[in-house]
């Protein structure tokens, strides 16, 4: 049987600003991404990546447009609907962490599973950290925290839900090269235990090609869309 589609966005738009000011950020994006995929958004700065991520993970509403994630049809809700949608269908993974620094890593982790009202929610995010080499590191503050290791718990928070979905906006973007590398291959390895699917944004066409789908965007557009010979052991 072929996978389930995870992403179906159809004629999606984007229009910020008012009159003049007015500016096509998403110019009509259709996509669909199945599950266990693991897809790069590569283009250059201001091509409206950020703004894709920012429509097909939730978080924003599109102009126009249909966008179905994971079997819900985010263009029909309503800001607290899709506040309860993402929750547990999606994990998101940020260049600059955004970890809440007033909480310990299992504190951090323990969150979206707090807000889900799931059970066992600290004994889940020691679990998570463990996977994530950070079983030494529960009851350290995001401060006392290296980058890399801050980008571990991240993506230990990101996944801890067990979502479909993980989008990732530049997640090695904030480390030095060997950190950046250690935390692809982490992450990589962590899909590929939890059988999420993969959205990546980036700049570095390096990163883009350890994805087995690379998506270009240009002026609110894709461009171009080529799946490439990776295999998820990569
Ligand atoms: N609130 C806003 N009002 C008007 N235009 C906006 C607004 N937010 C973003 N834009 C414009 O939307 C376009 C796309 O921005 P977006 O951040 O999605 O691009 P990006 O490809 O992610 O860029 P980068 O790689 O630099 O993060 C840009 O031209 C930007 O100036």
């Amino acid at each position: 049987m072929d996978n389930p589609i995870v992403i179906d966005a159809r004629d999606v738009t984007l229009r910020l600003g008012d009159g003049d000011a007015a500016v096509d950020v998403l110019r009509g994006l259709n996509l669909a991404i199945t599950a266990g995929e693991r897809v790069a958004i590569l283009g250059p700065s201001g091509s409206g990546k950020s703004s894709a991520m920012a429509i097909l993970s939730g978080m924003e509403r599109a102009t126009s447009g249909r966008v179905t994630i994971a079997g819900a049809d985010f263009s029909r809700l309503d800001e607290d609907g899709l506040a309860r949608a993402r929750r547990g269908r999606i994990g998101i993974v940020l260049q600059a962490f955004h970890l809440i620094p007033t909480m310990t890593a299992l504190e951090n982790v323990a969150v979206p599973l707090e807000l889900a009202g799931e059970a066992n929610p600290q004994a889940r995010a020691r679990a998570e950290l463990e996977a994530v080499g950070l079983g030494h590191r529960l009851t350290h503050y995001p401060t006392q925290l290296s980058g890399g290791e801050q980008q571990r718990v991240a993506i230990a928070r990101a996944l801890v839900g067990r979502p479909a979905l993980i989008f990732a906006d530049e997640p090695t973007g904030n480390l030095d090269a060997a950190t950046g590398e250690t935390i692809v291959q982490l992450l990589f390895g962590r899909l590929a235990e939890t059988g999420a699917t993969l959205v990546l944004i980036t700049h570095d066409a390096d990163l883009a090609r350890r994805c087995n789908r690379v998506i270009t965007m240009r002026d609110g557009l894709i461009v171009s869309d080529q799946t490439t010979l990776q295999t998820a052991a990569e």
